[in-house]
């Protein structure tokens, strides 16, 4: 079993056991019931022709307590006050991880940073099924996470549908060649390009200028996971990142808003021009 298999597995079983308490039909009619999404790929700097490319480079910043790979990453004893902090440092999206076994996240965490910022939230999750979905949009999400690694082609799209018909966007993340050109197939505009692979957890930062590449200028691009600095960032950057989604080092930081200012600063200066 990889990792991947391993950590779905616990998913489907906490899931199971949160279906017992709210039936679908309630799930339902509170993310119907819910404020309306904000618009996830505008704030990533997306336009339908790419033009959005000229502009900042954006962070995705991610309130994560732990890891499988490292364990304990920082204490988080308010998620409202770092989601507080990342706005301040100038945040476009702010992830929230809510996998409890590996990642020590919950849908509690994900409510305190809803009630607390106005910016773009993505649900970080292994979403397998429809109801995490409609989950996700009765806690206030606005993105959802799609990992393609985890998803065959009828469910990747099944699900990229219903976030779409709930007005929420998906986070479509890729690893390798083949998963971007499914994420594209798939019509994802925000593709993200994790630099680790969740089969083994192995990071390879050069992974991401290998398959940026690949996707259309249509898509926002999205480089995830292993940026420690801002030369890091200014990397990605220059090779045709449009935002970056970092975790560990934000949560690392005693002062995670002027660790977000030098990234968006690095990130921006380094960006190449448009592409046509
Ligand atoms: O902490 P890092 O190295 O900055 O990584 C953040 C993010 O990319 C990582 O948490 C991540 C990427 N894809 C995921 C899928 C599920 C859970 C977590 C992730």
């Amino acid at each position: 079993m990889t990792v991947l298999e391993d950590i779905i597995a616990g998913v489907r079983e906490d899931l199971e056991a949160r279906r017992a308490g709210i039936d679908d039909a309630a799930i339902r009619s509170r993310a119907l019931a819910a404020p309306p999404a904000r618009d996830a790929f505008a704030a990533l700097g997306g336009t339908a022709d790419g033009t959005g490319r000229d502009t900042v480079l954006r962070v995705v910043s991610e309130v994560k307590r732990k890891s499988p790979s490292k364990g304990a990453l920082a204490d988080i004893p308010a998620p409202a006050d770092l989601a507080r902090e990342y706005r301040d440092g100038g945040a476009s999206v702010i992830s929230v991880l809510t996998e409890e076994r590996r990642f020590g996240g919950s849908l509690a965490d994900f409510d305190a940073v809803r009630a607390a910022v106005d910016l773009p939230l993505l649900r970080k999750d292994f979403t397998v099924e429809p109801f995490q979905v409609w989950e996700a949009r009765a806690h206030g999400a606005d993105l959802v996470l799609l990992i393609v690694a985890a998803l065959d082609d009828g469910p990747l799209r099944e699900l990229l549908g219903l976030a779409r018909e709930l007005g929420m966007e998906a986070l479509v993340e890729t690893h390798t060649e083949d998963e971007v050109d499914r994420a594209v197939s798939a019509g994802a505009r925000i593709i993200g390009v994790n630099v680790r692979n969740l089969k083994t957890l192995d990071v390879d930062r050069s992974n991401f200028a290998r398959l940026a590449g690949r996707i259309p200028p249509s898509a926002v691009v999205i480089a995830e996971s292993g940026v420690r600095d801002a030369d890091d960032v200014a990397e990605y950057a220059a090779h045709g990142a449009d935002a970056i989604l970092v975790g560990e080092a934000l949560v690392r930081d005693n002062a995670p808003a002027d660790a977000l200012r030098r990234f968006i600063a690095a990130g921006t200066a380094a960006r190449p021009p448009r592409r046509a």
